[in-house]
């Protein structure tokens, strides 16, 4: 039996990710009223199974492995990693799958929440099939935010779709390790996940249909190529898997390049697309164009179509991983921030049309900077464009790269291998990206995007000293090697 229960609220969110939770904090905050939707659990994939768990399962292995490259150090290991801890951390760190904290947290705002799935049904109208089996006619005063995060993308093999096989979920929820385990994708994904449980204790292969971590400077993606290879990871690059079958065992057969790879576990780790299935958007004059469905958005996060179109107003905005522009959870809240805060001003008439880059509203880092780091062994953390991506968009710039051997490198350990660069803008004399690699250089990062979102001239930049001996130091030799 379904009620029809009718709604009214400022804002309604769809997906209670960490990005649909902090658009409707933002909102709450600035005195509306709003509801999100969820048709799972509240924190959405990477509180679940993504970020928390793959950082869980791959932490035990750096700590091991930073301990073993310090001689003193090495000397107290006498074991090896034990896996059922690490899955038994990992249950820990995601709470084992329950959402109970994030419920209170969001009852402590004042936001309201539906479990269950939400529908556009036409402008500023969502229709919610509750899980608690009634309909929810709900009615939005000021804005819909679509914050449903992405999916999986899967490749077309040859057998994929008659074996069962593991997509990210499968991976970071795993309840034991796998003897064997093939990855199918050599993106931020699958290298995480590769030397996780290579660490953890299984027989990896990674196939890969180009280099590894594309979008990453060449020599930053050696050093992680390394990196899994040391870690006993048969890495297969520029190789394309032609079929997948079902071994009368259970195990799978994984056909490449005429050879075969056994695997008890098959991950497909080959990218994500914005989860925009089945969420009305045609109701609203949005059709999937191709095949796919993807949205244009402004700065603020407005969708560009019926909603900015003047007759209704605004008031169909996406954010995060359903904007597909950049899938990261930090970058996702960052987008949800302004957009939080767009809907607010928009909403107490504070601001009319796009508003300006660098003001509250407005996503402006999501165009120049983008902080990522790949959680491997070792760490690869960049901001801004690399050298290649650079030149590609025609900017006048000069890439200044030095392998990374300061003081503080040698502290971590004597075989300490790194690299960096930096990517200096030549008009402006200032640093438009940087990359660096190397074991613990995530924490280099944030200073880095601070010197691009802040357009620190490198004149002044060079005032900025560092620490005695820290691996920070790469800084100035950086500098230097530019020419300062
Ligand atoms: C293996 C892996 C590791 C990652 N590691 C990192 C990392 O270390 N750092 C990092 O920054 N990023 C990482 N990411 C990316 C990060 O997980 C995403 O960028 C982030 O989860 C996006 O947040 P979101 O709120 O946009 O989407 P999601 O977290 O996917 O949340 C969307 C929510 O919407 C709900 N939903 C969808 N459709 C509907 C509907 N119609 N009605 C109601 N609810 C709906 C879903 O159930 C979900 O809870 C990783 C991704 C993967 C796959
Ligand atoms: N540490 C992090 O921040 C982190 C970790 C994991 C994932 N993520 C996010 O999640 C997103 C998805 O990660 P991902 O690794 O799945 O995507 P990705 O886009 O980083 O990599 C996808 C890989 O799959 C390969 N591929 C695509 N189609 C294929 C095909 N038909 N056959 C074989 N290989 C194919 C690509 O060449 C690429 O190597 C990323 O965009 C990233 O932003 C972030």
């Amino acid at each position: 039996m379904t009620a029809e229960n009718s709604r009214e609220f400022d804002v309604i969110v769809i997906g209670a990710g960490a990005v649909g939770e902090n658009v409707a904090d933002r909102v709450v905050q600035g005195g509306l009223s709003a509801v999100v939707i969820e048709a799972e659990l509240v924190g959405g994939e990477c509180s679940y199974w993504a970020c928390v768990p793959s950082k869980a399962l791959l932490r035990p292995g750096s700590a091991l492995h930073a301990a073993q490259l310090i001689p003193g150090a090495t000397e107290a290991i006498t074991g090896v990693l034990d896996a059922e801890a690490a899955l038994k951390h990992r249950d820990w760190f995601t709470n084992n799958w329950q959402d109970g904290s994030q419920v209170e947290w969001l009852e402590s705002t004042g936001i309201e929440l539906i479990r269950g799935r939400g529908r556009i049904t036409g402008p500023r109208e969502v229709q919610v099939d509750g899980l608690d089996g009634n309909s929810y006619a709900l009615k939005a005063h000021h804005a819909v935010v679509i914050a449903t995060g992405s999916s999986p993308t899967v490749p077309d093999v040859e057998g994929l779709s008659d074996v069962p096989f593991w997509t990210t979920r499968g991976a970071t929820a795993a309840k034991k390790i796998p003897r064997r385990l093939a990855v199918l994708g050599g993106g931020v994904a699958g290298v995480e996940l590769a030397q996780a449980f290579a660490r953890l204790g299984s027989m990896v292969t990674l196939i890969a249909r180009s280099r590894l971590l594309g979008s990453y400077p060449e020599e930053a993606a050696a050093l992680v190529l390394a990196g899994l290879r040391a870690d006993g990871v048969a890495v297969h690059l520029h190789t394309d898997v032609d079929k997948v079958e079902e071994d009368d065992d259970g195990s799978l057969t994984i056909t490449f390049d005429g050879s075969t790879v056994s695997a008890d576990e098959l991950l497909v780790a080959s990218g994500r697309h914005p989860a925009l299935a089945n969420l009305g958007l045609e109701n609203v004059g949005l059709a999937a164009d191709g095949g796919k469905l993807t949205l244009t958005t402004d700065v603020s996060g407005l969708v560009d179509g019926p909603a900015s179109d003047g007759t209704s107003g605004y008031w169909l905005y996406a954010v995060g991983d359903a904007a597909g522009k950049a899938l990261l959870t930090h970058q996702g809240k960052y987008a949800a921030r302004a957009t939080g805060d767009a809907i607010v001003a928009r909403a107490k008439g504070k601001l009319h049309g796009t508003p300006k880059p660098w003001s509250p509203w407005a996503q402006t880092a999501n165009h120049h900077a983008v902080p990522s780091v790949v959680f491997t062994d070792p760490e690869v953390a960049s901001v801004g464009p690399s050298l290649e991506q650079a030149l590609l968009d025609g900017k006048n710039v000069t890439g200044v790269e030095l392998p990374i051997n300061v003081s503080g490198s040698q502290l971590y350990s004597p075989d300490y291998k790194g690299w960096a660069q930096i990517v200096v803008d030549e008009d402006r004399r200032v640093i438009l990206g940087a990359t660096f690699a190397g074991p613990g250089v995530a924490e280099l990062l944030h200073a880095a995007t601070i010197a691009i979102v802040g357009e620190v001239p490198l004149d002044r930049l060079w005032h900025a000293v560092p620490a005695f001996p820290t691996l920070s130091e790469v800084w100035l030799r950086l500098l230097e090697k530019y020419g300062l």
